[in-house]
């Protein structure tokens, strides 16, 4: 089966929608967030407390080029998009998913996933969420072949959306 690589801005539902994407088609996924937790050996947030996230990005971007080895769904992290290599890798991918929803959506989705800790969005206000959101917009944009609007709409249907769309071979 060709990799479907799901995209987006924190707060989309990679992970989530590529759980039920995984699931439906009897498949793996691959969650770019467990694998680095996993390489790096701490929390995401404890990683960018030390290190920043510029590092961040730099294992990222190894861990997209190395997911070129797996076979299923690939939930990236939200900041995939930042680096111009890996926009060009995703560019040359068949089927890379964006999964956008509106900024006042993503951001209470964000508020209210208590399970995890991001040093961009958690504790931080709106209007600096927005500050993150606005520059990356394009970025997600030229890096998908398919965009999906997930904004009030349920997992399922979003999953039956990005069936109709990629190539499942
Ligand atoms: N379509 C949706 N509608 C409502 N809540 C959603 C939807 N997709 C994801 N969520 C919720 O939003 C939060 C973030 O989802 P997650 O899958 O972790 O996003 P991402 O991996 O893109 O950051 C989670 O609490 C999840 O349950
Ligand atoms: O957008 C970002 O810069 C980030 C998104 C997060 O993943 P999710 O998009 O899965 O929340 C995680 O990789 C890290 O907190 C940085
Ligand atoms: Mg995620």
């Amino acid at each position: 089966m060709e990799n479907i690589i799901l995209i987006g801005f924190m707060g989309a539902g990679k992970t989530t929608i590529g759980r039920l994407l995984a699931q439906k088609l009897n498949t793996q996924q691959h969650d770019f967030d467990e694998i680095l937790v996993r390489q790096i050996g701490m929390s995401i947030a404890d990683y960018f407390d030390a290190y920043g996230s510029e590092s961040f990005c730099k294992i990222e971007t190894r861990v997209l080029q190395q997911s070129l080895q797996l076979t299923g769904i690939i939930s990236t992290g939200g900041g995939i998009v930042l680096k111009k290599e890996n926009r060009l890798y995703l560019q040359n991918r068949s089927n890379v998913v964006y999964l956008k929803a509106d900024l006042d959506e993503l951001v209470h989705r964000v508020v209210l996933d208590k399970r995890n800790v991001r040093p961009l969005a958690t504790s931080k206000s709106p209007d600096e969420i927005r500050e993150v959101y606005l520059p990356r917009l394009p970025l997600y944009e030229e890096s998908a072949k398919f965009i999906v609007d997930t904004t009030k709409r349920l997992p399922e249907e979003i999953v039956l959306e990005i069936l109709e769309k990629v190539e499942v071979i």
